[in-house]
């Protein structure tokens, strides 16, 4: 059911997903994040939305180790993390994609994809990034492996391009391949659906719910058609408190959401082909 207002969660089950309860954060005198708590469940999609400057990119930071919150606590699995950093994030099988893609330019696209496995092969993360001579068993699978996710995304026959030069949306998929290639139980994707075509949307959505089968998924959205249509649960955040969370049917017609759209202009991207509505 929608409701307004977030206050912190008891400490979850073990075989809950992941939590963040009560989470506070200020720049300065400025309140990004007030008391926001929330779950993203096994195999759920949680998409979190909200007007400019709602805090969802503070959020997202939060879940990714970027910014620590001043108060509040995050679990995952029931276990509490304490002092997350991103570089910890892949041990514990987390796995995110970031706005600015951060794809090494002079690594091909596969050693891209296979820098993003270190959940499975730390002497292939190394060697890929530090380019030293390959070989063995562990660095043939990690390659199979990296070639099947690029595979999956439709990709496979840039494997041994480089980024430069490739189209913005490919390039997404490559980050994404390398987000997917540690192959995570909680994907967190800020932002998917910018700069991609209406076309390119509808299939990253049905790539997300396929993905939905083997991992949690956050999705940090503006683009509102593609979370309606993939979203099992969405939080709406308004000057950096949770004001609904329910599903897409329970937070579109929430009282509150329609307040806080309606509250700014809805820009519509005429500089990218994005289908749909934003917001
Ligand atoms: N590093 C920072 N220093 C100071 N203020 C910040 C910082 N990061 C974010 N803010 C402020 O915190 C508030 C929340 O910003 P945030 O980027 O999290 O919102 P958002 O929902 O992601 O916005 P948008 O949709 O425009 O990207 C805004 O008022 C923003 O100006």
């Amino acid at each position: 059911m929608p409701e307004s207002g977030s206050t912190a969660v008891p400490p979850p089950r073990a075989d809950a997903g992941f939590v963040m309860s009560g989470v506070s954060v200020a720049f300065g005198g400025l309140v990004a994040l007030s008391e926001v708590s929330l779950e993203v469940a096994p195999h759920q999609v949680l998409g979190v939305i909200g007007p400019n400057g709602a805090g969802k990119t503070t959020l997202f930071n939060v879940a990714c180790g970027f910014v620590r919150p001043d108060t509040g606590t995050l679990y995952w699995r029931g276990r509490e993390l304490r002092g997350l950093r991103p570089h910890r994030l892949a041990a514990l099988g987390i796995s995110r994609t970031l706005q600015g893609l951060g794809l090494f330019d002079r690594m091909t696209v596969l050693d891209n994809v296979m820098v993003g496995a270190h959940r499975h092969a730390r002497a292939g993360f190394w060697s890929a990034l530090l380019a030293l001579p390959r070989g063995g068993r562990e660095e043939r699978e990690l390659r199979a492996r990296a070639l099947a996710v690029l595979g999956e995304l439709g990709v496979a026959d840039l494997a041994g391009r480089v980024p430069t030069g490739l189209p913005y949306p490919v390039r997404k998929r490559v980050a994404l391949a390398r987000a997917l290639v540690a192959d995570p139980d909680l994907l967190l994707l800020d932002e998917p659906a910018s700069g991609l075509s209406a076309e390119e949307i509808t299939e990253l959505g049905g790539t997300i719910r396929r993905l939905a089968g083997r991992m949690s998924v956050m999705l940090v959205e503006h683009h509102m058609d593609l979370v309606m249509s993939v979203c099992d649960h969405i939080v709406v955040l308004d000057f950096g408190r949770l004001i609904a969370r329910g599903s897409p049917d329970e937070v579109r017609d929430h009282p509150a959401v329609l307040a806080a759209y309606l509250g700014e202009d809805v820009p519509h991207d005429t500089a990218e082909p994005t289908g749909g509505s934003r917001c």
